[in-house]
């Protein structure tokens, strides 16, 4: 997908310096409404330096964050939350102890204003519930709507993280290495979840993934990071030909 003239996201001269160290210097990069794009890189290239300068998690020594053509780079990650950004981190976010059911809709309760209280037992009638419940089948964890978020897979997880961030009804999704620690039988399962919450609700989505094979087959296009610099960005074919990425980061042809 090529980017239109009013992207989603854009990161303009992004950069880092914590004390003599470059993080990230000098990004920019545009997101599409409605695209998908994976971001990539060896360790310590700076992916999820990226991710907490466009979420707010860190604020940039340098450059612009744009979230729907508006400066947001001052913003607390919590503004830029309520605006629609939302963000999955690589160590989860949930609480253990709440059923799935109760982490999704504590999320819920958020959008429609009602009283934080997991003392409430959840009711069918009960707007937020009824919200919640959706968000579960969204992702098929309908049938673990009971049983406590840490007794949950690493996969089953990463899906309750989803239908935890779409209870927000985001409409941007950074999804930090979604396939981090999930059993490979279960990783086709967890894509197809990406796929469907991407296509059905259309959000943008970035992510971060190690995964490549993830990667390649689920994105429109693919960011190269490498030394805390943007290597190159591109569809995933034109990438992968990209004679600079292959020895740079790959070290040799995929
Ligand atoms: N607060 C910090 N202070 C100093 N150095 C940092 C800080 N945060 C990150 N770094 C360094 O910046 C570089 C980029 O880190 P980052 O976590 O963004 O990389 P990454 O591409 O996400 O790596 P990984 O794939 O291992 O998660 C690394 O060399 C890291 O050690």
């Amino acid at each position: 997908m090529s980017v239109t003239s009013s992207p989603a996201l854009a990161v303009e001269g992004l950069s880092l310096q914590i004390g003599g160290a470059r993080i990230l210097t000098d990004v920019t990069l545009q997101v599409g409404k409605a695209e998908m794009l994976g971001v990539i890189g060896p360790n310590g290239a700076g992916k999820t330096t990226l991710f907490n300068l466009v979420s707010g998690v860190l604020r940039p020594t340098g450059g612009t964050v744009w979230f729907e053509g508006r400066d947001v780079t001052g913003e607390p990650i919590h503004k830029r939350a309520r605006g629609g950004l939302g963000r999955t981190f690589q160590t989860s976010s949930l609480f253990p102890r709440l059923s799935a059911l109760e982490n999704v809709r504590l999320a819920a309760q958020i959008r429609f204003g009602g009283a934080l209280s997991v003392l409430r037992y959840p009711t069918s009638s009960d707007e937020a519930t009824r919200d919640a419940r959706e968000r579960l089948a969204e992702v098929g964890l309908s049938h673990k709507a009971g049983d406590a978020a840490g007794d949950l897979s690493h996969g089953d997880k990463r899906k309750l993280e989803i239908a935890v961030l779409l209870a927000t009804e985001p409409s941007v999704i950074l999804l930090d290495e979604p396939m981090a620690g999930v059993a490979s039988g279960d990783v086709p399962g967890l894509s197809q979840v990406i796929r469907r919450v991407h296509r059905e609700h259309g959000c943008t989505v970035l992510m971060v993934e190690h995964h490549m094979e993830v990667v390649l087959g689920l994105v429109d296009r693919v960011a190269v990071m490498h030394h805390g610099q943007l290597l190159a960005c591109d569809t995933p074919d034109v990438v992968m030909a990209d004679r600079t990425v292959q020895s740079a980061y790959l070290g040799e042809a995929v």
